[in-house]
């Protein structure tokens, strides 16, 4: 944790909006955001235009500000990491104060304006969101357990829950199912970044998979974790939340993510290197293609259901 600008040479350099920003890692949200959007608008009672656009810029500014928590708290592990190196604390252009006075406030407004926007089931569910993220996550299991992304990866789940509730004011089979498969998602998803990133967490001490089992086993746990994953997103085409187009979709998804999955399992170590972890870098970046295009079907899933009452209605 630090309170502090760590680069003693870039001090006293001044913020620019752009540094304020990226403290809510924007790049990560927009995923995030999505699944969330994805929630809403697939729900079965619809709010008004105006108010869906709220409750997302809410749920964005909350994830944002769990994001600038988590840089305030993490400000010495960022330091060591090549990564994370640049970012706004580490490199001295924001104090961790400020980053940590930024996130309290976005939370506190984020939280409040969605339940005056929405509802205070969803208002809720963002709360304890934030807490996961920035308490359970970022100041307790990072630094003490391997398992730290499998329990903590609930916090990066809740999101479509609380598009889902904003938008009918409770929890579903259908938004417990996108949890669920985000859930199992985020093991693959970032055991993969870790294979190939293993030395950084290994400088910061960070207890991750990769530092406290090795690759190999990481490897394993990544194909695992994909078969588990790969069970979940094809069941749910059976369920409410899915539907043919869906299937379609995750049938080929799966596949391929299957098939990354069996070719990380079985990479040799020196081969990965030489190749600068091709592999490993082309499944990370399908991970994020598999989740959005999931979610994606989900919502198209919803929307021919919604489509298919109105034409019966006519
Ligand atoms: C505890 C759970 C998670 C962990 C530990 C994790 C970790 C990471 C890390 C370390 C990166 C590299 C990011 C960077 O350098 O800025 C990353 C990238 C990314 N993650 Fe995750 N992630 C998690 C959950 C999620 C979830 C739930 C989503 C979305 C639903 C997500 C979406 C993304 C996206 C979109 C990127 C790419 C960002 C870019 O283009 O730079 N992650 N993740
Ligand atoms: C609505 C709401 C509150 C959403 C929160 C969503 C959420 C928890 C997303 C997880 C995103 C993420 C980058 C985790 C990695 O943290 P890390 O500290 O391991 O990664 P780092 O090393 O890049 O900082």
């Amino acid at each position: 944790m630090s309170d502090a600008s760590l680069d003693p040479t870039a001090a006293g350099q001044e913020a620019q909006f752009s540094d304020y920003f990226a403290l809510l890692k924007p790049r990560v949200m927009t995923l995030v955001v999505f699944t969330a959007l994805v929630g809403l608008l697939a729900a079965p009672d619809q709010v008004h235009p105006f108010v869906a656009l709220c409750a997302i810029l809410f749920i964005a500014v909350g994830g944002g500000a769990s994001g600038a928590l988590n840089m305030w708290w993490d400000a010495d592990i960022d330091a060591v990491m090549r990564r994370t190196a640049k970012r706004p604390i580490p490199s001295g252009r924001v104090t961790g104060e400020e980053a940590r006075g930024l996130g309290l406030a976005l939370s506190g407004f984020s939280v409040m304006f969605l339940g005056l926007a929405t509802n205070w089931v969803a208002a809720g569910l963002l709360a304890f969101t934030i807490f996961f993220y920035v308490v359970i996550y970022t100041m307790w299991l990072k630094r003490w357990t391997p398992q730290n992304i499998v329990i903590g990866g609930a916090a990066g789940a809740f999101p479509p829950m609380i598009g889902w509730a904003a938008a009918t004011g409770g929890v579903s089979i259908e938004s417990v199912l996108m949890f669920s498969l985000t859930f199992l998602w985020t093991p693959p998803h970032f055991w993969a970044l870790a294979l190939f990133m293993r030395k950084d967490y290994d400088n910061a001490g960070v207890p991750m998979l990769t530092v406290t089992h090795g690759r190999p086993s990481t490897r394993k746990h990544v194909f695992v974790y994909t078969i588990i994953l790969a069970a979940l997103a094809l069941a749910t085409g059976f369920t409410s939340a899915g539907g043919p187009l869906y299937l379609s979709v995750a049938i080929v998804l799966n596949a391929m993510f299957l098939k990354g999955a069996w070719d990380i399992w079985h990479r040799d170590e020196i081969m990965a290197e030489t190749d600068n972890y091709a592999v490993e870098k082309g499944f990370f970046k399908l991970s994020l293609l598999y989740l959005f295009l999931h979610f994606g079907a989900l919502l198209a899933e919803a929307t021919i259901a919604r489509l298919g009452i109105l034409w019966g209605a006519l």
